[in-house]
């Protein structure tokens, strides 16, 4: 298996270069996707806006890679997970999270989340809540020197969790077992945690640890 932990050597400054511009590419879809959920205008302006949306996807369709992102060129310490529906430069999806590392091993991140991952009205999708928990222990998992696969990822959700709020996402490993990580973490808002997430991170038969 390839994937993000390929040590494929590119220049710094070029990733940076790239960054500067699809960052802002994606962050205008992000918005467009809650303009789209949001607006009220009349109906010749949303056939103004479907045409010319049209147009843009065609543009940028003109030259595109096979597939999906997969694997990409990294360097040694800059990961490029940029299709990640939680983190990605060029995933519009994503709120995005930007994970902070601790040396303890610690990883959490502060974020909001807008109308586009709504669940119950007014309240964060209990999937969405996963799918954040669910990267964010894996970060934790690799923080530590290692990597696997989730085998079972475990939620209690103690409150609903609000939309348009200060929320956070904490993670740490927990143990180590053969090739199993234990990891636990939690969301939170002002309030305190609202969902807590535990689990079992597997290096597949077959594949060498990461360190
Ligand atoms: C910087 C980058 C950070 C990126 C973060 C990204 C986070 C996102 C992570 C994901 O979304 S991963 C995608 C979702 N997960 C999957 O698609 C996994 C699908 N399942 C598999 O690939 C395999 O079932 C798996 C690798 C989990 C295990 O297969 P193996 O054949 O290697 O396991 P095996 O049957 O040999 O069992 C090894 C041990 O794990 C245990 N085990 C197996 N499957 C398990 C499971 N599902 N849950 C808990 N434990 C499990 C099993 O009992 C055994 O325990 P013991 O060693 O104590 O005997």
């Amino acid at each position: 298996m390839t994937g993000y932990l390929d040590d494929i050597r590119v220049d710094p400054s070029e990733i940076a270069a790239q960054e500067a511009l699809y960052g802002p590419l994606t962050q205008s879809i992000r918005s467009l996707i809650d303009a789209a959920i949001r607006t009220e205008v009349d109906s010749e302006d949303i056939a103004g806006a479907t045409a010319a949306l049209t147009q843009v996807a065609s543009l940028l369709r003109a030259r595109q890679i096979d597939g999906s992102y997969g694997a990409q060129p990294s360097v040694t310490g800059v990961q490029r997970s940029w299709a990640s529906p939680v983190i990605g430069v060029r995933n519009p999806i994503a709120p995005p999270l930007i994970l902070e590392h601790e040396p303890d091993g610690r990883v959490w991140a502060r974020f909001r989340l807008g109308a586009g991952y709504e669940g119950p009205p007014s309240l964060v999708h209990g999937g969405v809540s996963a799918l954040i928990l669910d990267h964010v222990l894996g970060e934790a998992v690799h923080a530590s020197g290692h990597w696997g696969m989730t085998g079972t990822l475990t939620l209690r959700y103690r409150r609903p969790t609000p939309l348009n709020r200060p929320l956070r996402a904490d993670a740490r490993i927990d143990r180590v077992e053969g090739r199993k990580v234990y990891a636990d973490g939690s969301i939170s808002d002002e309030r305190g945690i609202t969902v807590e997430a535990s689990g079992i991170f597997i290096l597949p038969t077959g594949y060498a640890a990461a360190r």
